[in-house]
């Protein structure tokens, strides 16, 4: 029998357009062998929808969500939206969406293709075998404290935000990690910077609190900056990374550059009702409108929401698989290409893909 899943698209802004198109095709193609079916409906959400509504987040394209099993969305941001106020500009957008959807976690694997194995930066000896998840907490931290913004003070202007995490938060990012990590290699590292910021020393302590009730997996804590080292010194080392919103922004993003491209790396972020799929990148200004965009992470992000939400695993493993053997073909956009390999736009990469479903 049919399954029918409704999925919200949400294209944004920049490189979106074109790596949603991707990420739809394959979609497409996977649902026939599956007996699947998808009805898609697009909202408008970043610049985009700034530029049609003066909402970053209109609250159609939250109902749109709302009312979807899924949510699909590509990026936002660019610079003819630069010089908004923080609160007008299309992240703002984003980080709504995922605090309205309560999607507390956000999940962003980081594996090491051997057939890109030249396009990371790091040694091969280093590199090979690399397979862990980053797991960033995504709805509280400093991205939404209170109190924030910038002010007159003592004659001259003073910016501030607040990095805040109740008990709770961490409580319930702490037990998805341990869950996550015993179907895994069965180990946690948490990462803070305990050594300074109290609300660091509190997150230590819940997830050291809650690690009682998962003594098979093996829990490390490390401050963030040594963390920003070992993953480029040892990244074979680590399994499930699980850290706060800013500081799983940024060692994620360090994490695609280890594996190869930002271009590569699928996430998927979750909560207790939605759950949105979204590649780890942001909207690419500086190669938007070329059609040269490596489509690998949003396309990987769909397959995250096949095996999540859809919950047809197999359906997944094949658009991995597709992806793993276009690659090991030779097959490059731009991000990961190296001599000797041949260089295909998003559209061509895309097909390639597809033939191997
Ligand atoms: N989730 C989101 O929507 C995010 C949005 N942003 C926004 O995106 C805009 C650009 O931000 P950046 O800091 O430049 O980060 P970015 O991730 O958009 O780009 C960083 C670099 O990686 C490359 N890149 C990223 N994705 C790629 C892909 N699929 N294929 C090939 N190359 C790719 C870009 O060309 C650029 O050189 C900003 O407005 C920023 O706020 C940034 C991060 C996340
Ligand atoms: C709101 C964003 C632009 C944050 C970001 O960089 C991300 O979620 O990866
Ligand atoms: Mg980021």
């Amino acid at each position: 029998m049919k399954r029918t899943f409704k999925i919200a698209v949400l294209p944004g802004d920049g490189i979106g357009p074109e790596i949603m198109e991707a990420a739809i095709e394959v979609l497409n193609a996977v649902s026939k062998k599956y007996d699947l079916q998808f009805e898609y409906k697009e909202g408008l959400i970043g610049g985009a929808a700034i530029d049609a509504t003066g909402d970053p987040l209109p609250d159609e394209t939250l109902k749109i969500a709302k009312e979807s099993d899924a949510v699909l969305l590509a990026a936002v941001g660019g610079e003819k939206w630069d010089n908004l106020p923080t609160d007008k500009r299309p992240e703002k957008g984003l980080l709504r969406i995922r605090k309205e959807l309560e999607l507390f976690a956000n999940l962003r694997p980081g594996k090491a293709y051997t057939a890109l194995l030249d396009s990371s930066p790091l040694k091969e000896t280093l590199i090979k075998g690399v397979d862990l998840v980053v797991i960033r907490e995504l709805t509280g931290g400093i991205y939404f404290g209170e109190p924030r913004g910038i002010e007159e003070r003592k004659g001259e202007k003073v910016g501030f935000n607040t990095m805040i995490y109740y008990e709770h938060e961490v409580k319930r990012i702490a037990k998805l990690a341990f869950e996550i990590a015993r179907g895994r290699k069965k180990k946690v590292t948490s990462v803070d910077k305990a050594n300074v910021l109290e609300v660091s020393a509190l997150w230590r302590e819940i997830v050291t609190e809650t690690h009682s009730d998962y003594q098979d997996v093996e829990l490390e804590h490390m401050y963030v900056d040594n963390c920003a080292m070992q993953l480029v010194r040892r990244p074979k080392d680590f399994d499930v990374i699980v850290t706060g919103n800013l500081f799983g922004d940024i060692l994620s993003d360090e994490a695609g550059a280890l594996t190869g491209s930002l271009g590569m790396l699928p996430s998927a972020s979750i909560g207790e009702r939605y759950a949105l799929y979204e590649p780890v990148h942001g909207s690419a200004p500086d190669i938007a409108g070329q059609g040269i965009a490596n489509p690998i992470a949003m396309i990987l992000s769909a397959a995250m929401m096949l095996d999540i939400t859809c919950k047809v695993p197999q359906a997944a493993r094949d658009i991995e698989n597709a992806v793993e053997k276009v690659l090991n073909e030779g097959y490059r956009t731009g991000d990961i290409w190296s001599p000797g390999t041949k260089k295909v736009n998003t559209k061509e990469m895309t097909e390639a893909i597809i033939e191997h479903i």
